[in-house]
């Protein structure tokens, strides 16, 4: 991966490990959001990326590029790709149970990808420094080992609750996160 200094982590960044409260390895980890564009099941032309973690601090996703995915005929829009990378990488994030949010997301393509293909894509945390979360995904084509189209290096900033509910929509906040309370 061709990253730069700012998603690189420093060398007193510390290395992840699994939360207790983490998923069961290989349980799937379902959307955050049910219109999400990219992992939404409610979403009518999202990315629909299904995903799992195996081991509580990285996630495997597949995501199916479809006709509506396209940048030039029959092949991925290298944008539609940078997001799907974008929600791995968050959702990798997510399992450290505080809220994130993407502040730098650098992209290497390496093979165009066709329509009808499923990435493999894979995220994982390269170290925390405070707020900021060094974090590396790839993207396979058609399976776990095959060629990699997409590398990307990723510098995520921890953020309160409130970020969502300050710049946001808190209703559907709470009506999804029963959890979070609109009036605490
Ligand atoms: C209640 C329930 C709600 C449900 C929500 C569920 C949670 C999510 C769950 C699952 C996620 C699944 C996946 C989601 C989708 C993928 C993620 C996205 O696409 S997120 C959307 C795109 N990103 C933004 O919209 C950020 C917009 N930017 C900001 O809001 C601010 O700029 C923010 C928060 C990133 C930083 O602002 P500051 O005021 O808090 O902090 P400052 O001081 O500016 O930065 C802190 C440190 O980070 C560095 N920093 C910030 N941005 C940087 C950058 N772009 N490059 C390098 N360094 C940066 C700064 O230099 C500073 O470093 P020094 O502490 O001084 O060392």
């Amino acid at each position: 991966m061709t990253r730069s200094a700012l998603t690189t982590p420093p060398p007193d960044a510390t290395r992840p490990r699994p939360l207790p409260g983490a998923p069961a390895p290989g349980a799937p980890l379902g959307p955050h959001y049910s219109r999400c564009f990219g992992c939404g099941d409610g979403h009518p032309n999202g990315l629909h990326l299904t995903a799992l973690t195996p081991d509580g601090i990285s996630v495997v996703a597949e995501f199916t590029v479809e006709e509506t995915h396209q940048g030039a005929p029959g092949l991925a829009h290298g944008g539609v790709l940078a997001a799907a990378m974008d929600e791995v990488i968050g959702m990798s994030v997510w399992l450290f149970q505080r809220p994130y949010v993407t502040g730098r997301l650098e992209t290497d393509y390496l093979a165009p990808v066709p329509v009808g293909t499923v990435l493999h894509m894979r995220a994982w945390c390269n170290g925390m420094s405070g707020r900021k979360a060094y974090l590396e995904a790839e993207g396979r084509i058609g399976s776990p080992d095959g060629p990699v189209a997409v590398r990307a290096a990723a510098l995520f900033i921890e953020v309160a609750m409130e970020h969502f509910a300050k710049h946001g929509d808190i209703q559907t906040i709470a009506d999804e996160h029963h959890e979070y309370e609109v009036n605490p």
